[in-house]
């Protein structure tokens, strides 16, 4: 029986997949598998007896990943499953600050039950003049599963689309429409754009990459749309740009103290992905890369360990074992088998970064004394029973 403990309210289209072999429980301390959104794990005490996380979305950065690593915890994300959501709001956004919606919206609920409100409104709807985003130019940093849908779209709302994201993967460039304008630097998309949305994990390359010098480069006025985490902007000089018009409006998804309630920013309350559709399309991804890892030991979409891949075992036994990349493991690995004579009919070692994992599959139930042994090689993070 698998203990699941889920960290944030996950839909049930993915949960219902559990078969009778998991338990879902209230309690991260001897749970196996926990399934999080962005609840932080950063302060937890990993259990031993927890051996991954999936993230059902995205951005990773609420999850020690080393630390998790370390401890022979792989941890999941699910790629692409919640961009759709996103880039609707990112579309929606980008229309709210052009026009000045939140302003007039705000404006006519102050009004209150003001008999004259249909005249007033006649007479006043001038100092709510907006702008079309037709023509206008539209920088998208970062082109994966996100930035390439808001790209496509915006160019097909006859926005000018630059692109700017030195690590394109292969998908993503198929999938990006030719009319996009490459953009070799970031400077580029700073110098030339109108309105800037940012698709980008958030890690220490990223940190602060909106502040007082960058802003210097953009066109008065620009838009700036921040959907991936508040650290990429500095909030000081956020502020400072918007006080003196360099930053026309700031429209983010991540309220916090700095920012909310300053005029020219938009904030939302994290909404994004909060959709039926891409809470269903996460849930089904997260709980279905758990179970193949949890059952048969396989890794996908892990962004800690590497992708592997040895479908169900048809042998007597399997053993998965998470450890350090360094030499000698696999010797060590195989040796522990020969000793016994127990033959290996298939395996796979795969790393990624400073990580390692490898499944042995063997002609001999796979038992907690080989088990035990494998734990004391040095460099070996974590062992299972497979089978
Ligand atoms: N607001 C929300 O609800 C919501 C939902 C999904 C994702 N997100 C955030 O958006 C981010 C992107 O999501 P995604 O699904 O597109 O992720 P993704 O991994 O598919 O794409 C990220 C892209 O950023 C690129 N990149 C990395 N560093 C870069 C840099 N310094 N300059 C330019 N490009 C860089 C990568 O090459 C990759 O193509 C997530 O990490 C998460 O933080 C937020
Ligand atoms: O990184 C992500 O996937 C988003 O920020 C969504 O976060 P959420 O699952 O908490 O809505």
């Amino acid at each position: 029986m698998f203990k699941i403990n889920c960290m944030n309210a996950i839909a049930n289209v993915g949960l219902d997949l559990f078969t009778d072999n998991y338990e879902l429980v209230d309690n991260f301390n001897d749970t196996n598998a926990v399934i999080v959104r962005s609840s932080s794990v950063h302060d937890l005490e990993l259990p031993p007896s927890l051996v991954a996380i999936a993230r059902a979305g995205a951005g990773v950065n609420n999850i020690p990943l080393d630390k998790c690593a370390e401890s022979g915890v792989v941890v999941f994300n699910t790629p692409g499953a919640n961009a759709n959501g996103v880039k609707e709001m990112v579309i929606a956004s980008l229309i709210i600050a052009a026009r000045n919606i939140v302003g007039g919206v705000n404006w006519v609920n102050s009004c209150g039950p003001d008999p004259e409100v249909a005249k007033l409104v006649e007479k006043k709807k001038s100092k709510f003049v907006g702008k079309e985003i037709k023509g206008r130019k539209l920088g998208v940093i970062g082109l994966g599963a996100v930035g390439v849908l808001v790209a496509n779209a915006a160019n097909k709302l006859d926005m000018e689309v630059y692109g700017y994201d030195p690590f394109i993967s292969v998908d993503a460039a198929w999938n990006l429409s030719k009319y996009i304008k490459h953009s070799k630097s970031l400077d580029e998309i700073f110098r030339e754009c109108d309105f800037i949305t940012v698709h980008v994990p958030s890690t220490d390359e990223t940190k602060g990459m909106f502040n007082n010098e960058t802003f210097e480069i953009m066109k008065d006025g620009v838009v700036i749309l921040n959907f991936s985490r508040d650290t990429l902007v500095r909030d000081e000089d956020m502020i400072e740009a918007l006080g003196s018009g360099k930053v026309g409006s700031y429209v983010t998804d991540f309220p916090n103290p700095m920012v909310c309630g300053v005029e020219g920013v938009i904030t939302i309350p994290h909404l994004g992905a909060s959709t039926s559709e891409s809470e269903d399309n996460c849930a089904v991804m997260a709980v279905r890369q758990l179970m193949d890892y949890l059952e048969n030991g396989n890794i996908r979409n892990s962004v800690n360990y590497p992708t592997c891949d040895m479908g169900v075992c048809m042998q007597i036994g399997r053993i998965a074992i998470n450890h350090k990349n360094i030499p000698n493991m696999l010797s060590q690995f195989t040796s522990t088998f020969a000793r016994e004579n127990i033959n290996i009919p298939d395996m796979i070692n795969k790393s990624k970064g400073q990580y390692g994992y490898t499944i042995l599959d063997i002609e001999a139930p796979a038992t907690p004394e080989f088990a035990q042994k494998l734990r004391e090689i040095d460099g070996v993070l974590k062992v299972r029973i497979i089978k």
